[in-house]
């Protein structure tokens, strides 16, 4: 076939395909119509049958029954809607490009090669005729393998092995065909080089279209249970996880569900940043927060020191000791050595200490600790509960019903609808006491009655600071969970960690204690290492070396954010050849040394440097700490265009221009990055070179060096 031919058959094959998604997408905004009456006529008779039974037979078993019917068709019929938008929300997906690989499969025993379309998601039409494949398909692991001829890959039936013919990539827009490559080597990628070529944008995108081969590999990975990925900066560590989650929700459908799926990231800022990737996958995002936040979830509401103080503290301690003492200090804990705190409101006894004590000692010996605290807790809510029942006979709460404005009776007697005057007082009036007493069943809920303080001062010989550092919060949590055993994170059946060098050995060592039977991907670059007390991918193995734990360390040594050039100067930082650093040799511009002699021109430099920025591109100046970003822009006049960002609760992305300190630029790109003044007496120690190298890595075209005197060290060797 001529070139000419094999465009028009594609083209052809396009318009087809496209047609049959539109065809679908009718159909399906039409049954949606349907399940909407449905559901409105529904709900309509339901009111009218709720209406006759309250009339006859209220509380009569059949009608319990009836109740239960229409439970279980309601709930038909809302996974009918939910399933339908699903549905609409792929095929707009696949109609804005339907595919964007094909592949030419033959098997052992046909004599022709069959074709396989591979797209964001799958599509099929009614009969089953199946167009596009999802790219996380087994079938579409052909694609990202990349190895023509004689392959093989896994079906859910076994090894499948075939020859691949043909791997094409497509470039279209809905309905029109742009451009088709056919790649016959690893190394040829087109597609990736036109989509490197880009400007950046405001949030992070999926690469779906262009996995690359050793990514591929870390996505689908379904053998280990801890995958470590060691990666230099813009190898795609973020991307890649981000495409592993949608793997592993597709994968595991039945089974997985995206609130079981913890994702902890650097900062609240990168939490925006990559939030749009999952969406565009037709994916929920699963739940995400930083390790500050897991820590102020789980340690009972305490102060936890921000982040610019942790960056400050310089100390390297064997941060290891106290989880230790913690865990010998617990293993001896016995009920007897528990100390309880008396329960009041308002200075008014409610549940005492003595009674707890009584309650737990008169249990037999042999049950564990936390069993005994989970019964006790069982019985003070118990306890609660006839203390309240007690409480609202009391006339004084009748009387409280007189001051509630009419708004608030309303709302309190809108739900009450059976009894006579008299009753419906009473069951709001002991709604009124039990909202009275809401304070006291969290309380018991969350173990505070236990005084977990005093417990940690004699594990640990210390006492609780406020702010607590991150370790001492992390410690805190640690002895709550080996007390309390809260079941919780046993929901959590994949934990994903970005920037795991900058957690220290303790946090490490809570997680995969913690969440001992989730599966963890563990991702960073030792290079990026911001905090004093990081770990390094040494000790993150060992870490999460178990009997029953398959670990498995992997390396991304390609950069593909940033252009060759700079890409040159990053494997450069890193120590030239011996870092091992790949190059993708993409066109762009040199890194620009500025010599200034003074300050007044150097400040003259960066004004003239933030004028010039080419239409299209966003910009940064990046500094070594909130408090250097603050005075640099106040010394550059305040200007308007420019955004400061010097504390993580601002991240507002959305401007063109930044200054910002390094580490809350972590995980972020731009199209030019300005490092601020790279002198040899600012640039000198470890940990200054990592703040350059995750600083000069944030740049995809442009990347400006500007220094007063003398450049540092680092930079001319
Ligand atoms: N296979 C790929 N195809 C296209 N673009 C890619 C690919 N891999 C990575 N990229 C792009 O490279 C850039 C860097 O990716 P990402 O942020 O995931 O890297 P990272 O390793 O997490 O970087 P860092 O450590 O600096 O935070 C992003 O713009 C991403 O879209």
């Amino acid at each position: 076939m001529s070139e000419k031919q094999e465009w028009q058959m594609e083209q052809d094959h396009l318009s087809m395909v496209y047609d049959k998604l539109l065809e679908m997408e009718r159909r399906v905004y039409n049954d949606s119509e349907e399940a909407d009456e449905d559901s409105r006529l529904f709900l309509r008779n339901l009111s009218e049958d709720v209406r006759m039974n309250g009339a006859s037979a209220a509380d009569s078993f059949e009608s319990l029954i009836q109740v239960e019917q229409k439970n279980q068709e309601l709930a038909q019929l809302n996974y009918k809607r939910e399933w339908l938008e699903k549905q609409k929300n792929v095929i707009k997906q696949l109609l804005d490009g339907p595919y964007f690989a094909k592949l030419d499969v033959k098997y052992p025993e046909e004599t022709e090669a069959d074709q396989f379309y591979i797209g964001v998601a799958g599509f099929s039409d009614e009969n089953h005729e199946q167009y596009v494949y999802d790219w996380r398909s087994p079938i579409a692991n052909l694609y990202y393998e990349n190895s023509l001829g004689e392959t093989s890959y896994d079906a859910p039936m076994g090894k499948v092995a075939v020859d691949l013919q043909k791997r094409r990539q497509l470039k279209l827009t809905k309905n029109k065909l742009l451009d088709f490559f056919d790649t016959s080597t690893a190394i040829e990628d087109p597609m990736l080089l036109e989509v490197l070529n880009e400007e950046s944008s405001v949030k992070l995108q999926d690469i779906t279209s262009t996995i690359q081969k050793e990514q591929n590999a870390i996505i689908r990975d379904t053998k280990s249970d801890v995958l470590i990925v060691e990666g230099i900066a813009g190898s795609g560590k973020t991307s890649t996880v981000l495409q592993r989650i949608a793997f592993l929700l597709y994968r595991y459908k039945d089974d997985l569900q995206p609130e079981q799926v913890l994702l902890l990231s650097p900062n609240p800022m990168f939490s925006r940043y990559i939030e749009e990737v999952l969406p565009s996958l037709g994916e929920k995002n699963p739940r995400q927060m930083t390790y500050r936040d897991l820590m102020r979830t789980r340690g009972r509401d305490t102060k936890i020191e921000e982040l610019d103080a942790q960056l400050e503290n310089v100390s390297v301690l064997n941060s290891l000791d106290n989880m230790f003492a913690i865990e010998e200090y617990v293993s001896e804990l016995d009920v007897h050595l528990i100390d309880f705190k008396d329960i009041k409101l308002e200075a008014e006894m409610i549940i005492s200490a003595k009674w707890m004590r009584q309650t737990v000692e008169s249990l037999p010996q042999d049950i564990e600790l936390y069993r005994k605290l989970a019964f006790l807790q069982e019985k003070m809510q118990e306890a609660l509960a006839k203390f309240i029942k007690t409480e609202a006979k009391k006339p004084k709460w009748r009387n409280e019903l007189e001051n509630l404005s009419n708004e608030e009776y309303n709302h309190l007697f809108a739900k009450i609808k059976k009894g006579t005057e008299d009753e419906q007082i009473e069951k709001v009036v002991l709604k009124v006491v039990q909202h009275h007493y809401n304070p006291v069943r969290q309380y018991i809920a969350n173990y505070s009655w236990l005084d977990m303080e005093s417990h940690y001062l004699l594990a640990t010989g210390l006492p609780l600071q406020t702010p607590m550092t991150l370790d001492q919060a992390t410690e805190f949590a640690y002895l709550n969970h080996l007390v309390i055993r809260n079941h919780a994170q046993q929901k959590t059946k994949f934990v994903i960690l970005d920037e795991v060098q900058d957690y220290t050995e303790a946090q490490l060592y809570f997680l995969a204690k913690v969440y001992g039977d989730a599966n963890f991907t563990l991702v960073g670059d030792g290079y990026q290492a911001i905090f004093a007390q990081g770990t390094t991918f040494t000790r993150v193995e060992e870490l999460f070396q178990g009997p029953n734990r398959q670990v498995t360390s992997v390396k991304l040594l390609k950069s593909y954010r940033s252009s060759g050039p700079i890409s040159h100067f990053m494997k450069h930082l890193l120590g030239g050849d011996q870092s091992g650093v790949e190059v993708i040799d993409r066109p762009g511009k040199d890194p620009e040394l500025t010599a200034l002699a003074t300050q007044e021109e150097y400040v003259s430099y960066l004004q003239e440097r933030l004028t010039q920025l080419q239409e299209g591109y966003r910009q940064v100046i990046l500094t070594k700490d909130s408090q250097e970003a603050r005075e640099l822009y106040k010394v550059l006049g305040e200007p308007q265009q420019v955004s400061l960002i010097a504390d993580s609760s601002k991240l507002d992305l959305s401007h063109q221009q930044f200054v910002m300190p390094v580490h809350l630029a972590k995980g972020l790109e731009f199209d030019s990055v300005i490092v601020h003044n790279v002198s040899q007496k600012r640039f000198k120690t470890q940990h200054d070179l990592n703040l350059l190298y995750t600083a000069s890595s944030r740049a995809m075209h442009e990347l400006y060096l500007p220094y007063i005197e003398n450049v540092s060290e680092f930079i001319e060797k």
